[in-house]
């Protein structure tokens, strides 16, 4: 999604607060189309409140797209470029909506904070998850990840985009209030190649490498990209 050339500052929008409980995760699995660390959402533990948000969310999950090359691999872009990974923290709205299947249905259901990574420094945070990748090469694999906060992952810089969107892969539903991240994180080539290690496959299938899993940009059509900063 082409970001900045089209966004206008919105003097309303205000800081997005975060507070995560790193003992909410559960596992990390790959489901043949990404990896993904998932939450206990049972109850408000890891929330995220503010910013563009009426209602306070509930962290259910976040994965990763990702190119072949460090040439592209992003679902949104800044200035047309595209960076080579981009992380999804996909909250609910829980006050509004019973389950997470219903709040994907509806236009305030979703929101999904969206983290640029860049090629540049080793992360010490995501080397926790890359360590644990071996273990979920296949599809349909998961293992117990006990503890983890996701905050690690996200900039300190407060400046993001924010604009009415879809879910980027089926059922697309426009139920998410998408929030992205100016500031990108850094991360190393031998991080990257690790997520290019995993497959779309099964055991067993002939093996294909988990690449190049994301959604081609969408045309912005009368859609408004806000900015929280100038
Ligand atoms: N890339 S992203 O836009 O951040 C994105 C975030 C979440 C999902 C998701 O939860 N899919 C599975 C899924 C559905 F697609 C449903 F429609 C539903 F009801 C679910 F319960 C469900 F888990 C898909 C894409
Ligand atoms: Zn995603």
């Amino acid at each position: 999604h082409p970001l900045w050339q089209n966004s206008v500052y919105d003097p309303v929008l205000k800081p997005l607060k975060i507070s995560y409980d790193p003992t909410t995760c559960l596992h990390i699995w790959n489901n043949g189309y990404s990896f993904l660390v998932e939450f206990d959402d049972s109850a408000d533990r890891s929330i995220i409140v503010g910013g563009p948000l009426e209602n306070q969310y509930r962290l259910k999950q976040f994965h990763f797209h990702w190119g072949a090359i460090n040439e592209w691999g992003s679902e949104h872009t800044v200035d047309c470029k595209f960076y080579p990974a981009e992380l999804h923290l996909v909250h609910w709205n829980a006050v509004a909506y019973p389950t997470f299947e219903e709040a994907v249905m509806e236009g305030d259901g979703l929101a999904v904070i969206g983290v640029f990574l860049k090629l540049g420094a080793h992360h010490e945070g995501l080397q926790t998850l890359v360590d644990a990748l071996p273990a979920i090469k296949h599809k349909d694999t998961v293992i117990e990840f006990d503890v983890f906060d996701p905050s690690c992952l996200i900039p300190q810089c407060p400046d993001y985009w924010t604009y009415a969107g879809s879910l980027t892969t089926p059922p697309l539903t426009e139920s998410v209030t998408w929030i992205i991240k100016k500031q990108p994180i850094e991360v190393d080539e031998n991080q990257l190649e690790a997520f290019r290690m995993l497959l779309f496959t099964s055991d067993g299938e002939e093996e294909k490498r988990m690449v190049d899993n994301f959604r081609p940009l969408q045309p912005l059509m009368n859609r408004t990209v806000r900015s929280s900063f100038q």
